[in-house]
Protein backbone atom coordinates (compact mmCIF):
# COMPACT_ATOMS: atom_id res chain seq x y z
CA UNK A 1 0.00 0.00 0.00
CA UNK A 2 1.36 3.66 -0.70
CA UNK A 3 0.37 6.14 1.22
CA UNK A 4 -2.57 8.61 -0.04
CA UNK A 5 -1.68 12.60 0.46
CA UNK A 6 -3.36 14.40 2.64
CA UNK A 7 -5.83 17.29 1.89
CA UNK A 8 -2.81 19.19 2.80
CA UNK A 9 -0.20 17.95 1.31
CA UNK A 10 -1.93 17.70 -2.37
CA UNK A 11 -3.14 21.51 -1.63
CA UNK A 12 0.97 21.91 -0.96
CA UNK A 13 2.35 20.14 -4.41
CA UNK A 14 -0.53 21.27 -6.26
CA UNK A 15 0.79 24.65 -5.65
CA UNK A 16 3.97 24.27 -7.44
CA UNK A 17 2.37 22.59 -10.44
CA UNK A 18 1.37 25.16 -12.38
CA UNK A 19 -1.08 23.82 -14.95
CA UNK A 20 -2.27 20.58 -13.05
CA UNK A 21 -5.93 20.48 -12.04
CA UNK A 22 -7.27 17.91 -8.56
CA UNK A 23 -9.99 15.43 -9.96
CA UNK A 24 -11.67 14.74 -6.80
CA UNK A 25 -13.99 11.77 -8.26
CA UNK A 26 -10.56 9.89 -8.84
CA UNK A 27 -8.34 11.73 -6.51
CA UNK A 28 -5.83 12.44 -9.15
CA UNK A 29 -4.20 14.76 -11.09
CA UNK A 30 -4.37 16.21 -14.72
CA UNK A 31 -2.76 18.51 -17.72
CA UNK A 32 -3.55 18.65 -20.80
CA UNK A 33 -0.34 19.88 -23.15
CA UNK A 34 -0.50 20.96 -26.73
CA UNK A 35 2.78 21.00 -29.20
CA UNK A 36 3.54 22.27 -32.38
CA UNK A 37 2.65 19.05 -34.44
CA UNK A 38 2.32 14.95 -33.37
CA UNK A 39 6.07 14.55 -34.09
CA UNK A 40 6.43 17.13 -31.15
CA UNK A 41 4.14 15.45 -29.09
CA UNK A 42 5.19 11.79 -29.33
CA UNK A 43 8.80 12.67 -28.83
CA UNK A 44 7.59 14.46 -25.63
CA UNK A 45 5.81 11.10 -24.87
CA UNK A 46 8.97 9.33 -25.15
CA UNK A 47 10.75 10.87 -23.10
CA UNK A 48 7.97 10.54 -20.16
CA UNK A 49 7.46 7.27 -21.01
CA UNK A 50 11.57 5.70 -20.28
CA UNK A 51 11.53 8.07 -17.49
CA UNK A 52 8.21 6.80 -16.51
CA UNK A 53 9.66 2.53 -17.01
CA UNK A 54 12.22 3.34 -14.70
CA UNK A 55 10.20 4.77 -11.64
CA UNK A 56 7.69 2.13 -12.01
CA UNK A 57 5.08 4.48 -12.15
CA UNK A 58 3.04 5.19 -15.27
CA UNK A 59 0.53 7.94 -16.78
CA UNK A 60 -2.92 7.31 -17.88
CA UNK A 61 -2.76 9.27 -21.64
CA UNK A 62 -4.57 10.46 -24.63
CA UNK A 63 -2.93 11.57 -27.26
CA UNK A 64 -4.98 13.20 -30.63
CA UNK A 65 -2.18 14.71 -32.91
CA UNK A 66 -0.87 17.42 -31.04
CA UNK A 67 -2.67 17.44 -27.79
CA UNK A 68 -1.45 14.65 -24.66
CA UNK A 69 -3.65 14.64 -22.38
CA UNK A 70 -2.63 13.29 -19.10
CA UNK A 71 -3.80 12.05 -15.77
CA UNK A 72 -1.68 10.30 -12.43
CA UNK A 73 -2.74 8.37 -10.04
CA UNK A 74 -1.63 5.38 -8.32
CA UNK A 75 -3.19 2.31 -7.95
CA UNK A 76 -2.25 1.05 -4.62
CA UNK A 77 -3.35 4.11 -2.47
CA UNK A 78 -6.47 4.17 -0.71
CA UNK A 79 -9.07 1.96 -1.57
CA UNK A 80 -9.71 2.03 -5.08
CA UNK A 81 -6.28 4.31 -6.20
CA UNK A 82 -5.49 7.66 -5.13
CA UNK A 83 -3.02 10.62 -5.21
CA UNK A 84 0.15 9.54 -3.39
CA UNK A 85 3.72 11.30 -3.38
CA UNK A 86 4.68 8.79 -6.59
CA UNK A 87 2.04 11.27 -8.89
CA UNK A 88 3.65 14.38 -7.34
CA UNK A 89 7.23 13.48 -8.18
CA UNK A 90 6.10 12.01 -11.91
CA UNK A 91 4.23 15.39 -12.72
CA UNK A 92 7.13 17.42 -12.16
CA UNK A 93 9.25 15.04 -14.18
CA UNK A 94 6.53 15.41 -16.83
CA UNK A 95 7.42 18.96 -16.74
CA UNK A 96 10.75 19.26 -17.68
CA UNK A 97 10.05 16.87 -20.25
CA UNK A 98 7.46 19.01 -21.78
C1 LIG B 1 3.37 -3.79 -10.11
C2 LIG B 1 3.79 -2.37 -10.41
O1 LIG B 1 4.70 -1.91 -9.48
C3 LIG B 1 2.61 -1.45 -10.39
O2 LIG B 1 1.53 -1.94 -11.13
C4 LIG B 1 2.93 -0.04 -10.78
C5 LIG B 1 3.16 0.21 -12.25
N1 LIG B 1 2.81 1.56 -12.67
C6 LIG B 1 1.95 2.32 -11.98
N2 LIG B 1 1.54 3.48 -12.45
C7 LIG B 1 0.65 4.23 -11.80
N3 LIG B 1 0.26 5.41 -12.31
N4 LIG B 1 0.15 3.84 -10.63
C8 LIG B 1 0.52 2.69 -10.06
O3 LIG B 1 0.04 2.36 -8.96
C9 LIG B 1 1.46 1.87 -10.73
N5 LIG B 1 1.90 0.73 -10.22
Amino acid sequence: MVAQLSDDERKAALAKLAGWEYDAKRDAISRSFKFSDFTEAFAFMTRVALHAEKADHHPEWFNVYNRVDIVLTTHDAGENGGLSQRDVDLAQIIERCA
